[in-house]
Parts: structure tokens; sequence; C-alpha cells
């Protein structure tokens, strides 16, 4: 099985490509091409990637190309970390209108070429942002169970890390799982955690310690509060900014890290790129696990009574020809109301390119 990366030299781009060959998801015998743009900086930083990642892994890299446009990306799996990012830097707009904007032609442009030129079996992860949009893309072109966004999968996996450091474990003995908007308008579903080696009702007891009476009901709210008091104290010490952090709830705290990570400078691409690759080895692998992603819906989630239709992130089935089915049994009356909330605005978001529920098929 070959993999592509978009954006290759890119941080994430970069991380992804690294660690694929690192972790050996890729065998010798498959191919990993390096996709960057003909006549940039980054066409000649490419094929200075392939020279490094051959310097240091020859023992056990798989093949690696360069590919510079569109129409020559071929793999079985593709990896869309091209694009525009938010300035990492603090209090630079995190404005996903603007984003969206410049990344909308870059989804594009590779959705169009892989419809028109792939093997039209080809399974997309989409990293970019905004991850929603380039699903709702991709998802276009390509046929929605061929995309996923893996936003949802990297706020699960920071959600349970959260909530095993509050309770002393380690992360592998959390589930559960994080849906909705990747970044700042997740939605924590409390009401699938686990915990390994806690009955029911043990877990009831610990959960609701850890939750301190809130419901989603404010979470948006906490939010905006919280990175407004995080932009003052990190002007003067950083530091103290992430200690702060820790005194919180950890599903405030699995929104407010990353995000100060970022306006740190220090950007957030090794944990975007392991979740990433977590995916990647899952598709490649054959098997099937339940993962979060992003993923285009025609009413497989039901929530209060309304079958969802849209983008939005949810628990799927994830094998090797993408994702099969969405697993989310009736949830909480706070994380049904938010889910709901959560998909009206990321599909408010794609109507200005025709993508959202109203304009589809239109
Ligand atoms: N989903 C997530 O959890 C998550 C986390 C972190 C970053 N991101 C997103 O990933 C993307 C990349 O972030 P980054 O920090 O690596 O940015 P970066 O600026 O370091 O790299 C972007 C790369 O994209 C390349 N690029 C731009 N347009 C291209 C095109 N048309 N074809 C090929 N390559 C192109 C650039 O040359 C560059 O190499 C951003 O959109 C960012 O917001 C997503």
């Amino acid at each position: 099985m070959d993999v592509a990366v978009l954006g290759a030299t890119g941080d994430v781009g970069r991380q992804v490509c690294t660690q694929l060959v690192e972790r050996r998801v890729l065998p010798t015998s498959s191919r990993l091409q390096l996709v960057g743009r003909a006549g940039g900086s980054s066409a000649r930083a490419t094929h200075g990637l392939r020279a490094d990642l051959v310097d240091a892994y020859d023992e056990h890299a798989p093949l690696i190309d360069v590919a510079l446009a569109p129409e020559d990306v071929v793999a079985d799996v593709v990896v869309v970390c091209a694009g525009v990012t938010a300035p990492p830097r603090a209090g630079a707009s995190t404005d996903r209108t603007r984003l969206a904007a410049e990344n909308h032609a870059v989804f594009d442009a590779y959705a169009r070429a892989l419809a028109v030129h792939g093997s039209g079996n080809e399974v997309v992860v989409v990293v970019s942002n905004p991850v929603e949009l380039g699903v709702a893309v991709m998802a276009r072109a390509l046929g929605r169970h061929r995309v996923i966004g893996m936003g949802a999968w990297l706020d699960t996996l920071r959600f349970r890390r959260e909530i095993a450091v509050s309770l002393g474990l380690r992360r592998h003995r959390i589930g559960g799982f994080v849906a909705g908007q990747h970044g700042s308008d997740l939605v924590p579903l409390w009401s699938t955690v686990r915990v390994s080696g806690l009955d029911r009702a043990e877990r009831r007891r610990a959960i609701d310690a850890l939750r301190r009476g809130r419901t989603l009901a404010t979470f948006g709210a906490e939010i905006a509060d919280a990175q407004t008091r995080l932009l003052a104290l990190a002007a003067e010490d950083i530091g103290a900014a992430f200690d702060l952090i820790d005194s919180w709830p950890p599903d405030l705290r699995a929104v407010a890290r990353p995000w100060m990570t970022h306006q740190s400078g220090a950007k957030t691409a090794a944990g975007t790129a392991s979740a990433t690759v977590d995916l990647v080895d899952t598709l490649l692998d054959g098997r099937e696990i339940v993962v979060a992603g992003q993923v285009l819906l025609d009413g497989e989630v039901g929530v209060g009574g309304t079958a969802l239709d849209g983008v939005l992130g949810v628990p799927v089935v994830l094998g090797p020809e993408g994702w099969t089915r969405a697993l989310l049994d009736e949830p909480a009356p706070d994380e049904a109301e938010l889910l709901v909330r959560c998909r009206d605005r990321i599909d408010a978001s794609l109507a200005p390119w025709g993508l959202g529920r109203a304009g589809v098929g239109a």
C-alpha cells in the first residue's frame, strides 16, 4: 500500500513523513510520495526532504519519490497537510474564514485531480484546516466514505490523555470520544468515556468529580474566557499560562492546551502527525477499528430524534476502504444539543462554497 503526503515539507507534513518511516508503518516494498508545489520553494525542499529521509532511514525506508503536480498524486492513502495555517504566535488571528478562503483552492485542486486521475479507491485523510471544509470538498468529489478528517481523532486522544492525567493513569486505559468541529468547537462526549478497571458506579463517581458539576451548556463560554485569560497571562509569562491550564477540568484542558501550544510558536506538529499516522496505520493494516473523525453524514447519527446529515466529527468504524459506519448511541442531552448546534455552525461555514446541506446537489 502506498501513501502520498500533500504539503510534505510543511511542519505537519514533514512530521507525518518522518513518523511514517520511523514507526515503520510503511514496509520497504511500499511507496511514500512526497507532494510539493511546482515552482515554489517547497518544490526544491521536497527533493531535499526525500534525500534527508533516505539518509536517515535507509535500512528500512520505503521507496520514496517526489510529485509536484496534483495530477501526479498516486497512492492508496492520501494525507492532506498542504495549505496555510493560522500564524503560530500569541494574539494572531485564528480567523477560520480567511483560512477557508486560502485552503479551499488547495482542497479543490487536489480533489479534482484525484477524481480524474486517481484509482477511484484512494482513502483521503484530511489534516489541513478547516478540516470540515476539506472533508466537504473531498467527499463531494470522491465519495463520502473515502474521506475522513483527523481533527476529531486528535481531539479524542487529547481528551483521553487529560482524563488519564487527572486519574493518575496512562492514556491507554481511557476510552471515549470527542465529536463536533475540530479545535475550539469540539464536543467532548463524556457519556462515551470508559476507564478500564472501574465499574459503572466507580466510573460515574470519577467522571462527576472530573466534571465539577459543569455541563456542556456553558462549555463555549468557558473556552472563550479561558482563551482571554491565557492570552493576557502568556504575554507576561508563558510558563504560568501552561500552569493555569493544569488547574482546569480535562475537557477544557483538551481545548486550551493545544491552543496555547500553537500560540506559543511551537505549533502542534508532532501530536497532529502522531494521530494522523495512527489513522494511516489502521487504513494500511486491514483491520477495522473505531476512531473519531470528521465525515460527511447522511443521517447515520440520530440525536434527540433527529437524523444528522452534513459534515461533523463523530465516532466511526474505519477500515481499509474508508469509514463504514458511524457509531453514536443516543448521547446525553447536553451533548446532543451541542452536537446539533455544532453541525449547524459547520454547515453555515460551508454554505459560501455551495457545500452546505442546502447547497449539496444544487
Ligand atoms: N487537523 C489538525 O489537527 C491540525 C493540526 C495542526 C495543523 N493543522 C493544519 O495543517 C495544515 C498544515 O500546517 P503546517 O503547520 O504544516 O503549515 P506549514 O505552513 O508549515 O506547511 C504548509 C505546507 O503546505 C504547502 N502547500 C501550500 N499549498 C500547497 C499546494 N497547493 N500544493 C502542495 N503543497 C502546498 C506549503 O508549501 C507548506 O509546505 C494547516 O492547514 C494547519 O492548520 C491541522
